[in-house]
This record gives C-alpha cells, structure tokens and sequence, in this order.
C-alpha cells in the first residue's frame, strides 16, 4: 500500500482542551477509510485539520509526500484533497446542473464573476464546463433532476448534489462528513454503492466520518478508530468489531453498539 496521505503526530489543542492527541496513520491510494469514535472523540477536528479548516497545533499531514497542513484549504482543495461541500454551499436557487457548472468556475482559472457577467475567459471554458458537470451528473443518476431547483430536492438529492459539487473540483482524495447521515435503509445502501463506485472507476481515495456502523463496516477498508482525541485502534471491521478497546469504548457512549 503506497500512502496517499500520512497523517503524522498530529495534535489539536483548544485552549485546554486536547481534542486531537498525537494521531497517526497512512491512507493508502484508492483505499476507503473511515475514521469512527463516539460524540466529541475528535472526528471532525481532525477532518478539518486534514483539508487545512483548522490549524494543526503540532504534526503534520501529508499528500503524496508533500506538506499539505497549515496552507489555505483552497490550495489543499486545488492539489486534489477535497472535503464534500456542505449543504449550505449549494445555490437553492438554481438548478442541478448550474450548481455543479457553478462549482467548475470555483475551481478554474475564470472568477464566478466572469460566470454571471460572462468575460472571455469564463465563455472559452463555458462548454467544457457544461459537459464535464453533465457527465458527473450521469455518473451520479442525477440526470432526471438536472434542470430541477434545488431548492426543490429531498435530503438524499441534496446529498448527491453535494458530491457532484465536489466531484467538480477534479478531486484526488475525498474527505465525506457523515455522508449516510439522516438516510434511511435504501438511501443509504445507494450511497455505499455510490462512494465505492467513487473509487473503482474514478480512482478515487475515500475517507469517511461516519456514525452509521453497518454502514461503516459494509463499505470501509480500514477503520481508524478515535476517542476523547485518542486513536485507539486500527484496522479491518472484522478487526475492529472484535477490539476490546473498541467495544468498551462504545459501550460507555450514546452511539449505537459496533455490531452489524
Ligand atoms: N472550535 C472549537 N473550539 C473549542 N472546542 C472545540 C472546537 N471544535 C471542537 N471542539 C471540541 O473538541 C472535541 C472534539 O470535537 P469534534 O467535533 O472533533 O468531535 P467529533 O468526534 O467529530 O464529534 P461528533 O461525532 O459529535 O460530531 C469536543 O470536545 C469539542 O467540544
């Protein structure tokens, strides 16, 4: 497994609170990893100390072997690492397809500016832009939906928009946050489906926050497993189902248990 990402000593500090402590592991190219922990384990801190949201108080992260934490999480994004665009991001008010040809400008050379007031720059990439979002919009099933507002979609639709906005920005790692959360059953295995397809034909590496275990063991490679800022294990789900860390960690939480 050669490492796409190395997350090295990496450690958060909010004032006296330690909520990343010392993490380290490797991703390894195409490979889907879900980093899990009961509430407040520290999940979320290190995603965003991953795509450079917040700074690392020591540590490193690495892409491909380059320094990639403590620069703008827009030079982050343009090097292929990629957090899944929240759902506040999407224009309501415009349709499927302008959100995702919307999302294309973000990441070119043309300002959104020259996108709705129509300068050269932004005209010469109009039509490459359109095809490129109507083929990640196909790859996606959204082409039933693409002329529809969002404003209009339900909460699974959303979801996917979502990551055809991300898919936009041509990335090379995706980072989801809580990509099943609040879909039932059927949602829910579409979406599996969908983040494995992610990386068989698009090539894509996958990590994952996630608190539907099912989920999380039916999809992932490897888990990294963290609580109270502590990764306290690593490994298979078969072998992190069967941690004895794991188990006592989950069953002093409000989270579901680890099984099936
Ligand atoms: N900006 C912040 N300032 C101060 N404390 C913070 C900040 N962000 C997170 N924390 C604290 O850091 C700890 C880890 O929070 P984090 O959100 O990373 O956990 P999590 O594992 O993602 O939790 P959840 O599963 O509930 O989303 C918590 O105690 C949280 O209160």
């Amino acid at each position: 497994m050669s490492p796409i990402l190395q997350i090295r000593h990496v450690t958060k500090r909010f004032d006296g609170l330690v909520a990343n402590n010392d993490i380290s592991f490797e991703v390894g190219e195409r490979e889907i990893l879900s980093v899990i922990g009961p509430n407040g384990a520290g999940k979320s801190t290190l995603f965003k100390m991953i795509s450079s949201f917040l700074r690392t108080t020591s540590g490193e992260v690495l892409f491909r072997g380059a320094r990639i934490s403590n620069l703008s999480p827009h030079a982050v994004a343009r090097k292929g690492v990629v957090r899944t665009f929240q759902e506040t991001t999407i224009f309501r008010s415009m349709t499927v397809r302008e959100n995702v040809i919307v999302a294309h400008h973000l990441r070119a050379r043309a300002s959104l500016a020259g996108f709705f007031f129509g300068s050269s720059a932004a005209r010469a990439d109009e039509a490459a832009f359109a095809a490129s979002a109507d083929e990640i919009i196909g790859f996606l099933g959204l082409g039933a939906i693409a002329d529809e507002l969002a404003s209009n979609l339900p909460q699974g639709h959303l979801r996917a928009l979502g990551m055809a906005i991300g898919l936009a920005t041509n990335p090379t790692v995706l980072l989801l946050d809580e990509p099943f959360a609040g879909m039932n059953h059927d949602e829910t295995m579409r979406m599996v489906a969908l983040v494995r397809r992610l990386r068989d034909e698009r090539g894509i590496t996958v990590l994952l926050v996630e608190h539907d275990m099912p989920a999380v063991m039916k999809i992932s490679d490897r888990i990294v497993v963290l609580n109270f800022g502590e990764k306290i294990a690593e490994g298979t789900p078969a072998e992190i189902q069967a941690n004895e860390r794991v188990i006592e960690a989950y069953l002093g939480s409000e989270d579901a248990a680890i099984g099936m």
